[in-house]
């Protein structure tokens, strides 16, 4: 079974690979919006796969390089798209988390689903 916590968080990013007069080249925010899916089997006893409590803990040190910071001079987002948000994210939880899925909202029409490499 698969279960999920959603996280927000509020940054700054501009994109520096688009085609000129882009409007993505400005400085813009966003509030950003994250999904971390796990999967797992369902523990019989505790009725879960795990605590939604470790999903939050483990995404506190990731908010607190991500929220109120400006994305480009993070290490590992210079170029920070919702795909190398997503792929940093999984990146960071995945030897921590029996990560599914990282979904990444920029806004309330755009986002990206990333699965890990093999997806
Ligand atoms: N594949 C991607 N395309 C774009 C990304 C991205 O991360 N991956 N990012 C952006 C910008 O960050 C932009 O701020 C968000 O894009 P967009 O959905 O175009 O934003 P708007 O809310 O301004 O959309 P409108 O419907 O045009 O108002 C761009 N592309
Ligand atoms: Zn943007």
């Amino acid at each position: 079974m698969e279960i999920f916590r959603e996280f927000t968080f509020e940054a700054a990013h501009r994109l520096p690979n688009v085609p000129e007069g882009h409007k993505c080249a400005r400085l813009h925010g966003h509030s950003y919006r994250v999904e971390v899916h796990v999967s797992g089997d369902v523990d019989t006893r505790a009725g879960w796969v795990m605590d939604f409590g470790d999903l939050k803990k483990a995404f506190v040190p990731i908010d607190a390089e991500l929220d109120h910071h400006y994305l480009n001079d993070v290490p590992g987002l210079e170029n920070p798209t919702s795909e190398n948000l997503a792929r940093w994210i999984w990146d960071r939880l995945i030897d921590e988390l029996p990560l599914s899925k990282i979904v990444v909202r920029e806004t309330c029409t755009s986002g990206c689903v990333y699965r890990g490499d093999a997806a």
